[in-house]
């Protein structure tokens, strides 16, 4: 198994080394994104009522800024492949942060993902999460703004299966189920994690970026967006969660069969026509504005309604409407006692909007 792995990922390499020389061509060309990414605002508003010292569970000191870091706000939290900003009041930005290498998943990766959403789970100051990718706008190059995610680092897969230890087949076999189920666990902590996750793509989404962002709650993207289940043509079944999901979240079994046995490139318009993402944007400027300005949206209501929301379609998904039907029934017994309904009634009858309501944290 190790071995097959490996030789995939050095199929793969060669793969990659080939497309350094010779691009391969798309169905349909990739325009470079048409402007650059600017800097999303500081954090807006104040803090809420509910809000105090002690939640920012993930809050580490400022760093001192240089000039295009003061322009946006500091990390929350250092990780090496991940950035993590509050981009706004209670709401998380977390771009995958390996731009030289177009976001490819490395060992420490998978660690750190399932890390910060466990952290966000956990982090009450935090109501909803977006995600995206660094291109090369980090690095000022202009042009092709390939950047939310090149799936698996090929190289850095391949030894790390390649070590899978065992002294026969069943042991390493053994070993590596373990080891496939902690990289099922890294995305399977996306949607976990009560707290909404918009994806926001831009460019490239390929192999494991679809893993990705089929356990996100919302899919938007930019318009030269391109998503590939890239696995089959590197000689694996997808294993950490494409199969699973994406035919719950595209209508159609029969284009995801196709798209999953083909690894053919599935643009942004045919992404929004499915269902896999369900708004397009322009650019990655007005990708990541609307994404935030969704999650702002959602931060904004009562904590208690919308993970409860998610908790319950997250399991309607995966149960009959009966079984889902009990588990809000009981889910509900708790949580209608919530000070959030009178309040948002109240605020209701005053023609208040749920903005306007300082709910507590969760
Ligand atoms: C348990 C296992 C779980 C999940 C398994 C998932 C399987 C998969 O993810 S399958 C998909 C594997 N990925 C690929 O096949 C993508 C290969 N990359 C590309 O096709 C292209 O790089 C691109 C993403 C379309 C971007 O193209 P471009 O903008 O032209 O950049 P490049 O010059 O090709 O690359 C720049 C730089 O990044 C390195 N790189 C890109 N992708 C990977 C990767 N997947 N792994 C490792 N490194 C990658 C590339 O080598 C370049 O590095 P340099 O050091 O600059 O040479």
């Amino acid at each position: 198994m190790a071995a097959a792995l490996v030789a995939a990922g050095l199929r793969g390499l060669r793969g990659l080394r080939g497309l350094r020389g010779r691009r391969t061509p798309s169905p349909s060309p990739v325009p470079p994104s048409p402007s650059p990414v600017t800097p999303s605002p500081p954090p807006g508003g104040s803090r809420r009522p509910g809000d105090g010292p002690g939640a920012a569970a993930l809050r580490v000191p400022a760093r001192p800024m240089a000039a295009e870091a003061a322009a946006r706000p500091s990390p929350v939290r250092s990780f090496e492949t991940l950035r993590v900003t509050p981009e706004r009041d209670r709401v998380l930005h977390v771009e995958l942060h390996r731009p030289e290498k177009r976001n490819a998943m490395s060992v420490a990766f998978w660690r750190e993902m399932a890390e910060c959403f466990r952290d966000v789970g956990r982090d009450p100051s935090c109501r909803a999460v977006v995600v995206s990718g660094a291109g090369k706008i980090f690095t000022a190059v202009p042009g092709g703004d390939v950047g939310a995610g090149a799936g698996i680092d090929l190289v850095e897969m391949g030894s790390e299966f390649l070590r899978v230890e065992g002294e026969d087949a069943a042991r390493k076999a053994w070993n590596l189920r373990q080891k496939i189920r902690e990289f099922q666990e890294t995305f399977s902590a996306l949607e976990k994690c009560p707290k909404p996750v918009i994806a926001a793509v831009h460019g490239a989404c390929v192999g494991a970026g679809v893993d990705l962002i089929s356990a996100c709650d919302i899919r938007y993207c930019t318009q030269d967006a391109w998503f590939q289940v890239k696995e089959v043509d590197i000689g694996l079944a997808a294993d950490v969660g494409t199969l699973q999901r994406l035919p719950k979240i595209v209508g159609s079994q029969s284009l995801v069969n196709e798209l999953a046995f083909t690894a053919r490139k599935m643009m942004a318009p045919e992404a929004q026509s499915c269902g896999l993402v369900s708004r397009v944007f322009p650019d990655k400027e007005t990708l990541l504005r609307g994404a935030l300005d969704v999650a702002s949206a959602i931060a904004a209501r009562s904590p208690v309604a919308v993970q409860g929301t998610k908790v319950n379609l997250v399991y309607a998904r995966d149960h009959p409407v009966p079984e889902s039907l009990r588990y809000v029934a009981t889910w509900n017994m708790s949580m209608l006692q919530t000070e959030d309904i009178l309040k948002s009634v109240q605020a209701a009858m005053e023609k208040k909007g749920p903005e306007d309501v300082p709910f507590s944290k969760l």
